[in-house]
């Protein structure tokens, strides 16, 4: 199934992320049309270890989904995440996915490659704000990169609703780019992931023009920080289970 998905972004001129070459606009950064046309190629080239970060999660998932339970992707943007995963789960459990996004494009492209799915009667999108989510009796809920874009002062608010709508035995599984407060380990890892990047093939300028444009939009916590919040907010179990510099995945549990 990743092949699937995979096949259905193949890459074209226009589907390279060329936003931050030297004739971009300087703007913040937003999730509109010119994003949503480049973004595959963005996340490949932008989010260290992508396909082993959904690997992980779908091994995690399995352990703690039971069957009937509706899984929900909160910032789903174009579905890709999503769909691996639920091309990677089992097909006689009855699990539902729902992703949800507050980007029309991104939801029109999410809609677009889920025809092309297998399972695609499994899977649904809404257009909403997230930090207002109401949907009781989540078996799971994923925030992929998407928490670092809310305000920080909203987060706590919204954790404490995702805790409420997860059922006894429930798990978030978070994603995100993180900051260190030790001044040296965070300039090092800032240098190796822009190693990462012009590795992937973005200029000197491009990064730094991405960096202006993410300032201030993109505002990442350390690990110690989104420990506190998620154990603030209830849950019981919270732990990383995947750690690449600056990009960190961890699973918090409401415990039955
Ligand atoms: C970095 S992208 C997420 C990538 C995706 N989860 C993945 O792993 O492929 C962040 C997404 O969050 C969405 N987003 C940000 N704030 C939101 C909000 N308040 N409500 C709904 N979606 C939001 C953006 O539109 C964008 O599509
Ligand atoms: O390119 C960067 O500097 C990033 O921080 C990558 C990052 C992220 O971490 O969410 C930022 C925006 C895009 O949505 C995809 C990836």
């Amino acid at each position: 199934m990743v092949q699937e998905v995979e096949k259905s972004s193949t890459m074209t001129e226009s589907s390279k992320d060329n936003l931050f070459k030297v004739d971009s606009i300087e703007e913040d950064f937003v999730f509109n049309e010119r994003v949503v046309e480049v973004f595959d190629d963005m996340l490949e080239r932008s989010i260290p270890c992508y396909k082993q970060v959904i690997e992980s999660s779908a091994r995690l998932l399995v352990k703690f989904l039971t069957p009937g339970d509706t899984l929900y992707d909160l910032g789903c943007s174009n579905g890709t995440s999503l769909l691996a995963i639920a091309g990677m789960l089992p097909d006689d459990c009855g699990f539902s996915y729902t992703g949800i996004d507050n980007s029309a494009p991104m939801l029109e492209k999410a809609r677009l490659k889920t025809e092309l799915f297998s399972k695609q009667d499994s899977v649904s999108y809404l257009l909403e704000d997230i930090t207002q989510f109401n949907h009781p009796g989540a078996g799971a809920i994923i925030l992929g990169y998407t928490l670092q874009f809310i305000r920080p002062l909203q987060r706590e608010s919204f954790l404490k609703s995702l805790y409420r709508c997860l059922r006894p035995g429930g798990v978030l599984l978070l994603s995100e780019k993180i900051i260190s407060h030790d001044r040296r380990l965070n300039r090092e890892y800032i240098d190796i992931y822009h190693q990462f990047k012009k590795s992937r093939g973005y200029s000197e300028l491009e990064i730094a023009k991405k960096r202006e444009a993410l300032e201030n939009v993109l505002i990442p916590f350390s690990i110690a920080e989104n420990k506190e919040i998620l154990t603030k907010c209830g849950f019981t179990a919270v732990e990383t289970y995947f750690q690449w510099f600056n990009f960190v995945s961890m699973i918090a549990v409401k415990t039955v």
